[in-house]
């Protein structure tokens, strides 16, 4: 019956979440689990995205195709860009008139890191240069606060899905309880997320590097730390900071680095 419609930059994972989902509600629940996606429509992506016609045509297949899906009992995974912010609407209305309830998977990656993973794959399944570039350019970010982008679920690359939250925003047809993954972005920043992924990333290869010249008791870029932490403490600190700060956000992403900072020396000392 629900949709989950998968959204985010080119090769940012969405495929790989929605294959994690569809494991979940196939082991979880008695229900059936559709991926609808491009893949299967055996087009030549590059060729789709360089014409708005094709395209266009593409995405009226796609909605078509869940628009026959959608039923009483199964779960429809929407694996697509779904960037544009009117289509999002369209799907919106669609479970709307199918009565369904719907929920948005914002897989969040920045440029680099989409553009990496697109670099080590098979050259078949590559976007070129110019595609991929265009593509993050058009990219209509989602918005809690719009009906249709809601819930919203965004996930970073090393997040676990929050299998449970989607789960209940399907079926317990109520909105999940406010956490990290159905807070609104903070009203400044819509790229908010990632530049506290990005900010507390560098703070972390900053302290990392300067451990590689420094001796212990030496004062680097965390105050007070008298001895040497591996980087897996340091990430294991970061995702803690990240999990606190998607329900706190700031409005000032310039602040992310102190408060990350601040954060290491307390959970230092
Ligand atoms: N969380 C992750 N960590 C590391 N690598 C990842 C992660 N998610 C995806 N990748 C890598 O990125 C590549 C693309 O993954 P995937 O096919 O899931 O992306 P996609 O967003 O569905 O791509 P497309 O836009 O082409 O549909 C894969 O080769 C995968 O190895």
């Amino acid at each position: 019956m629900p949709l989950i419609v998968m959204c985010g930059y080119p090769c940012c994972g969405k495929t790989r979440r929605a294959e994690e989902l569809k494991e979940y509600f196939e082991q979880n629940c008695d229900r059936k689990v559709f991926i609808v996606g491009d893949g299967a429509l055996d087009v030549d992506r590059n060729t789709v995205y360089a014409d708005s016609q094709k395209e266009k045509n593409v995405r009226a297949s796609l909605k078509a195709e869940v628009e026959r899906k959608v039923n009483k009992d199964d779960i429809v995974i929407l694996d697509s860009l779904n960037y544009i912010k009117g289509y999002r609407y369209e799907l919106y209305c669609l479970t709307k008139h199918a009565q369904t309830p719907h929920c948005l998977v914002y897989c969040l990656t920045s440029d680099e890191v989409s553009s990496s993973w697109n670099t080590n794959r098979y050259a078949a399944e590559q976007y070129t240069r110019d595609i991929f570039d265009a593509l993050v350019l058009r990219f209509e970010a989602p918005d809690s606060r719009n009906r249709w982008d809601s819930p919203l679920f965004t996930i970073l690359k090393d997040d676990t899905l929050p299998y449970e939250a989607i789960s209940d925003a399907l079926f317990k047809r109520k909105a999940p309880p406010p956490n990290q993954s159905t807070q609104s972005q903070p009203l400044s920043s819509a790229n908010f997320l990632y530049e506290l992924d990005k900010i507390t990333q560098d703070v972390l290869m900053a302290i990392f590097n300067a451990q590689k010249t420094s001796v212990p008791g030496d004062v680097i870029s965390v105050p007070g730390v008298t001895r040497t932490i591996n980087m897996a403490e340091l990430r294991k600190l970061r995702r803690q900071f990240i999990s606190y700060t998607k329900t706190h956000p700031t409005e000032n992403t310039g602040h992310i680095s102190n408060m990350f900072v601040q954060y290491l020396n307390k959970s230092l000392h």
